[in-house]
């Protein structure tokens, strides 16, 4: 028994086919090769570049720089002229920057009392006592003073506070401000690297001609490597009207996506741009309408008293979000997708097997042929079991394969002996 299952194990063996000459199973099974070398030539090759390797760990650096002015007259501030230092929040140029398209002033706010802002629920009052001395005002301004100021005995009044004062008024803008903001451009540098194949690149044209980006404008057809952007054309770009959006304010992405094929060469990794308001599932009607902060700038007089001026700013938030994927050809990704292919082709035996056998009328004869019933002694059987569950115990499972084709074949060669 172990000589034979030595030679059983060392003899080469190969496989044994039956040609059934039925030309409609033939035909089917073609059909199913040709199908399957379709899809992986067509989808896996061509489509999706299965014989890339890719990178999608996109490292990417993000700097802009917001240019254009705007004037305001209004009764609180007078004339104004608004640049990028005043308009742009943060200043520094990051990937994510507001842009100021209008505001409500708040000047020569000093410290002292006055009455609290009718906007705040908790500092409506009737009497002093509603008052209390020395406690905030919740999402208020201040700190009570105890007393109760009314325009007349009849009519409810708010808290005098200890604080910065005037209060703000409640006035909500009508329309945007700054309405040049719409033409200010944006200019964004965006460096990017792909790690695993030591590759960088950014998204400003290469040229010589130096007032390019002085004259250049972003058009998808005419300048779609242009890193400088019209707000208005973003904006429209992202489906929505500025001066709308400007009044009270907003949010848009600017996505910049590369998807570079390396095999091409350099001059074909580029990047796209796509443009998105973020905060598009917001109606107009919504509470949650609207994108302000405030902000406040300091100044003391010739007396040295402080005074601030307070800003409540709505404008529109850009985010800069660069995403990407490289691919370069590699033999490891080929390999496995060939080999995953032919797997697939393996099917095709599979289900022509059973066409063959299940719905054909000679099924009966191919049965017959295809299958051997295997007569063998009962205590080699148990001997094998025993071996097989043990080494299925301790998980061998390769050697548990291989050890079952060999006995398998082993069974075989006994049964042909006899
Ligand atoms: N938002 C923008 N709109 C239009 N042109 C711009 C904008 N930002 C930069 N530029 C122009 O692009 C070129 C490169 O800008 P970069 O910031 O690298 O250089 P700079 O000389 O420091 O720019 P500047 O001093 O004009 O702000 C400059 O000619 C600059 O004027």
């Amino acid at each position: 028994m172990a000589t034979a299952a030595i030679n059983s194990l060392l003899n080469y063996k190969t496989e044994k086919y039956i040609d059934t000459k039925n030309k409609a199973v033939g035909v089917l099974h073609r059909l199913f090769q040709l199908s399957v070398i379709g899809y992986i030539i067509g989808w896996v090759f061509i489509v999706k570049q299965g014989y890339q390797e890719i990178d999608d760990a996109i490292q990417s650096s993000v700097i802009t720089k917001v240019k254009g002015t705007a004037v305001t007259n209004t009764s609180e501030s007078g004339l104004l002229v608004w640049g990028p230092e005043e308009y742009v929040i943060p200043p520094q140029g990051e990937d994510v920057l507001f842009v100021v398209t209008s505001f409500l002033e708040t000047p020569n706010q000093k410290m002292g009392y006055c009455a609290e802002s009718h906007k705040v629920l908790n500092g409506h009052c009737s009497v002093d006592e509603d008052c209390k001395k020395g406690k905030m005002v919740e999402s208020g301004h201040g700190v009570m003073s105890g007393k109760c100021i009314r325009n007349n005995e009849k009519s409810n009044g708010t808290c005098e506070i200890f604080g910065w004062c005037p209060t703000e008024k409640n006035i909500k803008p009508q329309k945007p401000l700054l309405k040049n903001a719409e033409n200010f451009t944006i200019y964004i540098k965006n460096f990017i690297q792909f790690p695993k194949f030591s590759f960088s690149k950014s998204n400003i044209l290469k040229t010589t001609d130096q007032s390019y980006l002085k004259k250049c404008r972003y058009d998808e057809k005419q300048y779609p490597y242009c890193p400088i952007f019209r707000l208005g054309d973003i904006t429209r770009r992202a489906g929505c009207n500025f001066q709308d959006m400007a009044t009270l304010g907003g949010a848009i992405g600017i996505v910049i996506q590369w998807d570079c094929d390396l095999d091409k060469g350099t001059s074909h990794c580029n990047p796209e741009y796509q443009f998105t308001r973020l905060d598009a599932t917001v109606s107009n009607k919504s509470i949650a309408t609207g994108f302000n902060f405030r902000h406040a700038r300091y100044f003391k007089n010739a007396a040295g008293e402080s005074y601030r001026s307070l800003y409540k700013v709505y404008g529109i938030r850009f985010h800069i979000l660069v995403y990407g994927k490289a691919g370069k050809f590699a033999i490891v990704p080929l390999v496995v997708n060939i080999g995953s292919g032919l797997a697939v082709m393996g099917a095709g035996t599979f289900f022509c097997d059973i066409v063959l056998l299940y719905l054909t009328t000679g099924k009966k004869s191919y049965k017959d042929q295809k299958f051997e019933v295997l007569k063998y002694e009962k205590q080699h059987t148990s001997v094998f079991i025993v071996v097989y569950y043990l080494l299925l115990i301790k998980r061998s499972y390769i050697i548990h394969y291989y050890l079952t084709i060999e006995v398998i074949q082993f069974l075989q060669i006994s049964v042909r002996k006899k």
